[in-house]
C-alpha cells in the first residue's frame, strides 16, 4: 500500500504513544476501535499507522519525534489536500511542529517540480562556472519607469545575472506590470549590446488570485524573463498552477515573505527544509529565496542549509536555486559560497544600491568578490587591484574563511 510519511516534533507531550496513535486514527478514520467488525474491515485500508516514536535526548527540554504512516488513498494528489490531511487541525492542537513528509515516487511524480531548474537557467544565462549574482530594485515606490529603468540599467552593467522587483512592488500607476516588463526588456538588451553580458529581470506578479494566470501570460507574451511571486500569500497550489500552464512557461521565483508565521517557532509550525525547500521544489519554484545565516533577517545556520540541500539534492524532479538574501554584501561572500557552493544565488538589494559608486559599482564588486574566491585568493587581495571590491570592504567589512 502506499503511503506518505509525515514527522512530527512534539513538545512536553506526556503521552506520546498515545498521541501517536490518536493522530494515526484522528487524521484518517476517526473512531475506527468502536465501530462494528464490517466497517472495521472496509476503514482498515484508510487507516494511518505509528511508524515510530522517538524521544529525543536533552536535559532541559521534554521533546519526542513521531513518524504517522498515512494511506495515500485518503487524499488527491494535491498539496491542498495532503497538507490538510498531515497538518490540517493537528496544526492548532497542542505543541507540535511538521518536520518532514516522505513522498513516495508514484505521489512525488504528480507534482510538476521546477520547469528550468538550475540547470535550464544556467543556460538562459549562458553561466556556468559561478553562483550567479542578483540585485533588488529598492527605493521603486512611487519613482516613474524612467527612473526603475535606469537602476535596472545599471545593475546590469555591474554584471548582475538577475535584477528582482521587490517584493513589495504591487500593481501602481507609475510603473504598471506590463510597462516594467516592455522597459526592462529594452535597456537589458541594450546592456547587453554594451557588454555581453545577459540579464534577466524577475517581474513581480501580484494581485487578486483569479487574475493570476492570465496576467502571468500576458507577461510571457510580451516577453517577460522571470515571474517573482509572493507565493506563502497565496499558496502552493497556486504556484503550482502557474509552473504548470503551458502558455506561461517561465521560470518561477519564490519570494519567502510571510513564509515566517509558519516556520520561525521552534514548537509550532512547519520547518524550514519542508517549506523553502522539498515542497517549494516540488510544485515547480526554480528560484526559493531564504534568510541567510549571516544578514540582517537571519536564520539559523542548520536551517538555511538544510533548505538548499532540499533544493539541490538529487531526486526526480529538477533542482531549484537556493537564493540566501537579506543584508547581503561582498564581504559576505566567502561564507556564502563555503555554505551554499556553487549551485546558489548571491542576492543584495542594500549592498548593490549602497556601494559608495551606485548600483554598477555594487554589482561589479559581488562579481569581483566571487572570482577572488574562486581563484583561490583572499578578498583583502583581491581588493588590492579591484577598486570597487576594496571600496565595498571598507564600507562593509569582511569575513575570510578557508573555502575547501
Ligand atoms: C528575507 S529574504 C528576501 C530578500 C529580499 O527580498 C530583500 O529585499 C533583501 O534586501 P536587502 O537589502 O536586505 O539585501
Ligand atoms: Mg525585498
Amino acid at each position: 500500500m502506499s503511503e506518505l510519511i509525515a514527522t512530527y516534533l512534539l513538545h512536553d507531550e506526556k503521552n506520546p504513544d498515545k498521541k501517536a496513535e490518536d493522530i494515526a486514527l484522528g487524521l484518517t478514520v476517526g473512531s475506527w476501535t468502536k465501530l462494528p467488525e464490517l466497517e472495521q474491515n472496509q476503514l482498515r485500508k484508510h487507516k494511518g499507522r505509528v511508524v515510530s516514536i522517538e524521544g529525543l535526548p536533552s536535559e532541559q527540554e521534554n521533546q519526542t519525534l513521531i513518524r504517522i504512516a498515512y494511506p495515500t488513498i485518503n487524499f488527491s494528489s494535491d498539496l491542498p489536500a495532503i497538507l490538510t490531511t498531515v497538518f490540517g487541525k493537528l496544526s492548532l492542537d497542542g505543541k507540535i511542529k511538521l518536520i518532514d513528509l516522505q513522498f513516495d515516487d508514484l505521489l512525488k511524480s504528480q507534482f510538476p517540480g521546477p520547469r528550468f531548474g538550475i540547470e535550464g537557467i544556467r543556460k538562459k544565462l549562458n553561466v556556468y562556472d559561478r553562483p550567479l549574482v542578483m540585485s533588488i530594485f529598492k527605493g521603486v515606490l512611487g519613482k516613474d519607469i524612467h527612473f526603475l529603468t535606469e537602476q535596472l540599467k545599471e545593475q546590469a552593467l555591474g554584471g548582475i545575472d538577475l535584477v528582482k522587483d521587490d517584493e513589495i512592488l504591487f500593481e501602481n500607476e507609475w510603473t504598471p506590470f506590463e510597462k516594467r516588463i516592455f522597459n526592462g526588456k529594452r535597456v537589458l538588451q541594450e546592456a547587453y549590446e554594451e557588454t555581453g553580458h545577459r540579464t534577466l529581470y524577475a517581474v513581480n506578479l501580484t494581485g487578486r488570485t483569479y487574475q493570476l494566470r492570465d496576467k502571468a501570460r500576458k507577461a510571457a507574451e510580451i516577453g517577460a524573463d522571470v515571474l517573482l511571486f509572493n507565493v506563502f500569500t497565496y499558496g502552493f497550489d497556486v504556484l503550482q498552477e502557474l509552473r504548470e500552464d503551458e502558455e506561461i512557461a517561465l521560470p518561477i521565483m519564490a519570494h519567502p515573505s510571510f513564509s515566517g508565521a509558519f516556520t520561525s517557532s521552534p514548537i509550532y509550525g512547519i520547518s524550514h527544509s519542508l517549506l523553502l525547500g522539498k515542497l517549494l521544489r516540488y510544485v515547480g519554484a526554480d528560484f526559493s529565496l531564504f534568510p541567510s545565516p549571516y544578514g540582517t533577517v537571519a536564520l539559523e545556520k542548520d536551517s538555511a542549509i538544510a533548505i538548499a540541500s532540499e533544493l539541490t539534492k538529487q531526486d526526480i524532479h529538477k533542482t531549484s536555486f537556493p537564493v540566501p538574501s537579506a543584508g547581503i554584501h561582498p564581504g559576505l561572500v566567502p561564507l556564502l559560497i563555503k555554505d551554499f557552493g556553487m549551485e546558489s544565488v548571491i542576492n543584495a538589494g542594500g549592498g548593490v544600491h549602497g556601494h559608495p559608486d551606485g548600483a554598477r559599482g555594487g554589482g561589479m564588486a559581488f562579481r569581483q568578490a566571487i572570482d577572488t574566491i574562486l581563484q583561490g585568493k583572499l578578498l583583502a587581495e583581491g581588493a588590492e587591484y579591484y577598486p570597487e571590491l576594496k571600496k565595498a570592504l571598507q564600507l562593509w567589512g569582511n569575513v575570510e574563511v578557508a573555502i575547501s
